[in-house]
């Protein structure tokens, strides 16, 4: 259950429509960014393709079943978001707040078992944070917070993984390693759909873009089709320029002050 689709997605908050009509769709192992900006309805997208908002209207196929129909359990076997911000308050010890992402696996008398802790000590090595295992969340930093729910979405084993700007507190070398990451899962026929506010991003791990517009409006097409500077500045109204770096071997994204 790596596959998702939506046909005609809606999703209002009270009377107010947020997302209108969107057609989206992701195959095994592919990398889907979704770009737009601020207040257009990434996150709310993502709840919704994620099983957090049930009441939309239209479909979302997830394999070959409709989400919604899926009990809660057997979805988080399935599908993993991290969500926004860095705002997790939490008591727990870095370890013990990983483990939580193997509650799918158990019931709510059952201790956690060796293999939940070797998917922990796994994680805490892929999200670089060996030695914090024993910190509380609430101690650490904003970034180490962010890896902390990278790190617990992936001790869910997920076959989709959501991620809403999973970058958004990381130093370069933090987004490097997160990006690699998932690029890794990506190769393990793991599928990923991320939001972020970085084209250069989605120029270096994306398969897929997708493009929330105005009106909600949803386009999505192979990175190279989407990810022109035309596309862009009406994206973002803003004047957007794309140049070949030799040394990167990649188009960047930058804009003006002026
Ligand atoms: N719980 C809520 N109740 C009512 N309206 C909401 C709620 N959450 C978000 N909204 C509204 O829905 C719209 C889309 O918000 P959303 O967070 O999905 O946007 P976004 O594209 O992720 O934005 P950003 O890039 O700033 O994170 C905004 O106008 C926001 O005010």
């Amino acid at each position: 259950m790596s596959e998702i689709a939506t046909k005609k997605l809606s999703f209002a908050y009270d009377q107010k429509k947020i997302i209108d009509n969107v057609d989206l769709s992701i195959s095994d192992g592919q990398i889907l960014v979704i770009l737009g900006p601020n207040g257009i309805g990434k996150s709310t997208l993502l709840s919704c393709l994620s099983g957090l908002h049930k009441s939309y209207s239209g479909s979302i196929q997830l394999g070959d079943q409709e989400l919604r129909t899926i009990p809660k359990k057997v979805l988080s076997h399935h599908v993993a978001l991290v969500s926004q911000g860095v705002n997790v308050k939490s008591s727990l010890k870095l370890t013990d707040y990983l483990l939580l992402g193997r509650s799918a696996f158990h019931s709510i008398f059952s201790q956690p078992n060796q293999n939940d802790q070797l998917q922990v000590d796994r994680v805490l090595t892929q999200i670089g944070l060996e030695d914090y295992r024993d910190i509380s969340l609430q101690d650490m930093s904003g970034g180490q917070k962010q890896l902390a729910q990278i790190g617990r979405a992936l001790v869910q084993e997920p076959q989709l993984l959501i991620m809403d700007e999973p970058t958004s507190a990381l130093d370069y070398k933090n987004q490097i390693l997160v990006l690699k990451l998932i690029k890794a899962l990506s190769d393990n026929n793991i599928s990923i759909i991320i939001s972020t506010h970085d084209p250069n991003q989605a120029m270096m791990v994306g398969d897929l873009v997708g493009l929330l517009i105005d009106n909600q409006t949803y386009i999505q097409g192979s990175t190279e089709e989407i990810l022109t500077e035309k596309y862009l500045s009406d994206l973002y109204k803003t004047p957007i320029v794309s140049t070949y770096n030799q040394q990167l071997h990649r188009n960047i994204f930058g804009t003006r002050m002026d």
